[in-house]
């Protein structure tokens, strides 16, 4: 494998209230690691769910209190029904009354769904404590706990309340990919594809060889340079834009249709990634169909069917265009899609006809049933 990308040095995300470091840790060293960051204990709230309380939580826990930290741990039912105000509701009333104060470290333990809640908590108890997080989940080692993205579902759609708010550092362990079930594997991989897809013909090389051994095999060595060439591309584009004013909507390639899907099929019910897995696809139909000669459709489409997505025949074109309308990119009433001219050449289309949005979203259903 060449050097480049695949392989940075250092990892950093440089934004305008900090530049955090991203570094490759054992789960045991977190304290030390907090300490250097200069967060000092004794107190830390470690926000986790259940699925990994049950791996992480008590090694966790007593490598903390060796290092003479008090840990306060809070544990919420896993997947995205945990990103509701219920949910966030509920966090308040645990954490408050323990007398938190604003240099209280908040490490989020877990994917996405612990990262973005425990992320929009942190932002806003007391106003901002410090956060940190520990991504355990593919997902959000490779995306969502790079940039500061926090915040909630509701009723209407996915992530409508939010904030930007920085975290100090993100502290991955690879290790703790080993004892995800197989559709989180997919799950993650969804979004690192999308990093490729969007930034890094190499990285879409890479991933097309090395599929198999990722998703099949679980092996770290050929799964940790695709997660470091996505961090890179993650923070690379949160450095250049980091309240979404430009380039940083490029991450949302395949998620106006991801956003709908999962709020038309309920949430949960099909996963993020598997989401962004059949949203690719249908921004790759669509960016195929306005420049055919810039983009291999069926090999770049190939590898996106390598990714297993649950069945969507039953998700009406019509619930899923009344969705994209409440999408947070939605402009003047113009559903926005990200699509491309070439790999690594992303632009944001406002003017996808109805028709050309339903005969992608036809493709998909098609190529998936
Ligand atoms: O960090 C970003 O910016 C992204 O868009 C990353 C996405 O992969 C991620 O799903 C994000 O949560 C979507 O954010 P949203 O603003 O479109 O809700």
């Amino acid at each position: 494998m060449p050097a480049s990308r695949l392989r940075p040095d250092a990892l950093s995300v440089d934004t305008d209230i900090r530049t955090y470091p991203i570094r490759f840790v054992h789960l045991a060293d977190v304290s030390a690691h907090l300490n250097d960051l200069g967060l000092h204990g004794p107190r830390v709230v470690v926000i986790t769910d259940e699925n990994v309380a049950a791996h992480y939580r008590t090694p966790l826990v007593h490598a903390f209190e060796a290092a003479g930290w008090t840990p306060h741990v809070v544990v919420v039912p896993p997947g995205e029904s945990s990103k509701s105000l219920d949910r966030l509701s509920t966090l308040y009333d645990t954490l408050l009354p323990l007398g938190l104060e604003r240099s209280t470290p908040v490490c989020t333990l877990g994917g996405g769904v612990v990262g973005d809640l425990g992320g929009f908590a942190a932002a806003t108890l007391l106003r901002g404590v410090p956060l940190v997080h520990l991504p355990t989940s593919l997902l959000a080692q490779v995306d969502s706990s790079i940039g500061g993205k926090t915040g909630i579902n509701h009723t209407v759609g996915k992530n409508l309340i939010g904030s930007f708010y920085q975290p100090h550092a993100v502290l991955v362990d690879p290790e703790t990919l080993l004892t995800l079930p197989a559709r989180e594997w997919v799950n993650g991989m969804a979004e690192a594809v999308k990093h490729g897809f969007i930034a890094d013909p190499e990285l879409i090389d890479y991933t097309e060889r090395h599929l198999v051994d990722i998703l099949g095999h679980h092996d770290l060595e050929a799964t940790v340079p695709a997660v470091r060439a996505a961090m890179h591309i993650k923070a690379q584009v949160v450095a250049d834009d980091e309240r979404e004013a430009g380039k940083r909507a490029w991450l949302n390639f395949g998620h106006t249709f991801a956003h709908a899907i999962e709020h038309v099929a309920g949430y949960g019910t099909v996963a993020h990634g598997e989401a962004v897995a059949l949203g690719m696809r249908a921004a790759l139909y669509l960016s195929h169909r306005r420049a055919p000669a810039a983009l291999d459709h069926d090999r770049l489409d190939a590898l996106l069917a390598q990714l297993p997505t649950p069945d969507v025949s039953g998700l009406a074109f019509e619930a899923l265009w009344d969705a994209m309308r409440h999408d947070k990119k939605t402009k003047d009433g113009t559903i926005r899609f990200v699509l491309l001219h070439a790999v690594g050449d992303p632009f944001v289309a406002d003017d996808c006809t109805r028709a050309s949005v339903q005969r992608a979203w036809d493709f998909v259903q098609q190529s998936t049933a």
